[in-house]
Formats: structure tokens, C-alpha cells, sequence
């Protein structure tokens, strides 16, 4: 078995809206996460915006180096380039470590690629000139197979084009926010066939795979097929070497 703790991000995005929990009772959760992370040598932490700096502060009080990532644009992508900008930015003042961005994949579908170049640079900038880590969601479960290779290419090219061979390991390609919705009980998070095809198209580009990652044997095959990361809301579950039905 191996050591998958250092490959994970633990995951907990849902909403007060969503979940029914206050927010304190939210961040009571993300708190559990953060020490079960500080417990079991877990990579990060994957909060929403709103948690950072507690969590962060949290973290820091308990001498821990495990990382706090948030998501930017969350869950549709849509926000224009200045709201991800902004989001980011308050992120980064309140201590963020990792700032998982979702591209505008509506946009980008529409064919508006110059939008979605624009937003990829600036705001990939602004994590880099901070030394965050920075990952782009794609969304593979809105894509087609042809859609998935083109975005990932794509992506990659920019960041080649933008930034320096030093800055590529940490802009990461992420394949789906595990909150799309699909119809007829299609995966809406990491397939294996989504994420051979992304790890094919993203040349120097790490690859993170994330959404509906259950059992550990899953997380183990992602691993084996070239994954840097892996975000999960199941992440005891998979370091305990359970299966999981359902993440947080
Ligand atoms: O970004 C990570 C995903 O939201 C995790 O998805 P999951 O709840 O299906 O594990």
C-alpha cells in the first residue's frame, strides 16, 4: 500500500446554503479536517474562501506545515476575470497556500478562448508573484474527449508561453470541481480516461485529479497513472484503506 496522505488535498466545499450547517458549524468541520490533516501528514486542506484565515491561523497555532488551498470562481467558473482577481486576492491576504481556480469552461465552449487565456494569465500571475500554487479546473465532465485534450493543451501552452520553466510545476491542471451536475448517472468528477487524456496534453504541467475519488485503490491507480494530486472529501476513508460511498 502506499503513502497516498502526501498526495492529498481534503476537501470540504460545500456551502452553509448547501450543506444546512451554520457557519459555525461549517468551520467546526473544517477545523476537523485541518487536524485530521496535521494527524496524518495530509498534504492540504481544501476550504472555501470564507474559512482561509481561520483555518490558516488554526494550522499555524499548531506548528503544522499542512497547506490551506481554496477554490476561486467556485463552482461554475463564470465570474468575470476582476471577481477572480478580487476572490484571489482576499484569499492571499487571509493566508492561502493554493488557489484552485475554476476556468471559465462556458466561455470557453462558446469559443471564446481569448477571454479564457486572459483570465488563465492574469490570474495565474497574481498566484505566482505571491508563490502560490495555482490549479485550473477544467471541468471534465462538461467536455468531450476532443474538449479535454484541446483546454489541456491549451493551458499548457499559455503557461509556457507566460511564465518560466521554474513556475510550470506549480500551475497544476485539475480535472473537475466534483459539483457539476450530469445527467443519467454519468461521473461528474476524475474518470481514469478523462485524466489519461490530460496527463497526455499537459506537457510540463502537474495534473490533479479531483471529484468522486472514493476508494484508495482509485487514488493508487490515479497515482500509478502520473497524478501529482488527488482532492477528496474521502480522504480518511482512503488513508484508513476504506472505501467510501460518499466524501463529507
Ligand atoms: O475539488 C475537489 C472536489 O470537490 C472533491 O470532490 P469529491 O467531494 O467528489 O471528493
Amino acid at each position: 500500500m502506499m503513502n497516498i496522505a502526501q498526495y492529498l488535498d481534503s476537501t470540504y466545499l460545500k456551502t452553509p446554503a448547501q450543506s444546512g450547517l451554520s457557519n459555525e458549524e461549517t468551520l467546526q468541520l473544517d477545523k476537523e479536517l485541518a487536524q485530521e490533516a496535521i494527524d496524518n501528514s495530509i498534504f492540504a486542506v481544501m476550504i472555501r474562501p470564507d474559512y482561509v484565515a481561520d483555518i490558516k491561523k488554526y494550522i499555524q497555532e499548531r506548528n503544522s506545515n499542512v497547506a490551506v488551498g481554496t477554490v476561486i470562481g467556485f463552482h461554475e467558473g463564470t465570474y468575470s476575470i476582476d471577481e477572480k482577481l478580487e476572490e484571489a486576492s482576499q484569499a492571499i491576504e487571509d493566508g492561502a497556500d493554493e488557489l484552485d481556480f475554476v476556468i471559465n469552461y462556458s466561455a470557453y465552449l462558446k469559443g471564446d478562448v481569448v477571454l479564457v487565456k486572459e483570465e488563465f494569465v492574469k490570474c495565474t500571475q497574481l498566484g505566482l508573484q505571491n508563490k502560490k500554487v495555482v490549479k485550473w479546473i477544467i471541468e471534465i465532465a462538461a467536455l468531450t474527449d476532443e474538449q479535454i485534450a484541446d483546454i489541456t493543451r491549451n493551458i499548457s501552452t499559455w503557461a509556457e508561453e507566460n511564465f518560466t520553466e521554474n513556475d510550470l510545476p506549480n500551475i497544476f491542471v485539475k480535472s473537475s470541481t466534483g459539483f457539476y451536475q450530469t445527467e443519467g448517472g454519468k461521473p461528474n468528477g476524475a474518470t481514469f480516461e478523462g485524466i489519461k487524456i490530460m496527463l497526455d496534453n499537459a506537457g510540463k504541467l502537474p495534473v490533479k485529479a479531483a471529484g468522486g475519488v472514493r476508494t484508495p485503490e482509485d487514488a493508487e491507480k490515479m497515482i500509478n497513472l502520473g497524478v501529482k494530486r488527488i482532492g477528496t472529501s474521502s480522504a480518511m476513508a482512503l488513508i484508513k484503506n476504506e472505501s467510501s460511498s460518499e466524501g463529507y
